[in-house]
């Protein structure tokens, strides 16, 4: 269904992509296929995954795992349902510390788990386009696409931990290629196809080596 322009730009690229519909148990047994977090390696020159924080009772953090994040580097993006401010999120706010609050009042719900998993994985649904999928929701589940989408993980800076990354708000242009929405960790609450999908990464505030824990500071985004 692609242009054969969009297919030969995208052909090396998927001749190493990890097969997203097979069993999995068939997964390891292939050969000569990389894991998104190699992809990740290979390509940015290093990975971020999620571990237990280096601060003591904060849960889980988001680390770098291998090579080094330059300065200035995407290293993480914030996934999650995106709301207007107008847009009924009260359930899913409850007890939850996942919401990510824009400089205009857009909400984006990063939780993994209940009613917020419920409603984007229904949102996701509603969205598909034939074979397209609008929105990457792998990151609700062990077997993660888009090994960038772990920026709800990020924990809030210290005094002795000073933020290392910082929040960039955007929207997604209308001309973003349709074939690579399916990566976009994120989804519009309602299908107001007024409104352009909004996303939020973290960028590097300085090189950030193996092994060190990313964080943010909770309270300022660059617009
Ligand atoms: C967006 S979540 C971050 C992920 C969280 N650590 C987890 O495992 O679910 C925010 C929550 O993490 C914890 N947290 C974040 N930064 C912290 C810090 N500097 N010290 C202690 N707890 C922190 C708090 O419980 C906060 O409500």
């Amino acid at each position: 269904m692609l242009p054969e322009t969009v297919k030969s730009k995208y052909h090396d690229l998927l001749s190493v992509q990890h097969p997203r519909v097979k069993p999995l148990e068939y997964r390891h047994e292939q050969q000569n296929t990389f894991k998104p977090e190699e992809i990740l390696y290979k390509t940015l020159g290093f990975s971020v995954a999620r571990a237990t924080s280096s601060l003591i009772s904060a849960g889980k953090g988001v680390f770098v795992t291998r090579g080094l994040v330059p300065k200035g580097a995407v290293v993480s993006m914030y996934p999650g349902t995106v709301y207007q401010k107008y847009e009924p999120i009260f359930f899913q706010s409850v007890g939850n510390p996942f919401i990510f609050r824009c400089l205009d009042g857009v909400l984006i719900d990063g939780n993994d788990k209940g009613i917020s998993k419920v409603v984007y994985r229904s949102c996701n649904g509603r969205d598909r386009l034939g074979p397209f999928k609008m929105s990457d929701s792998t990151w609700l589940t062990s077997e993660i696409c888009n090994p960038l989408a772990v920026g709800q993980y990020v924990n809030n800076c210290s005094n002795d931990r000073a933020a290392n990354v910082c929040y960039q708000e955007f929207d997604v242009p209308a001309v973003f290629p349709i074939e690579l929405k399916q990566y976009l960790p994120n989804i519009a609450y309602s299908c107001d196809k007024q409104s352009p999908l909004r996303c939020v990464i973290l960028v590097a505030l300085r090189d950030i080596k193996q092994g060190e824990e990313l964080f943010s500071n909770y309270y300022t985004i660059v617009s």
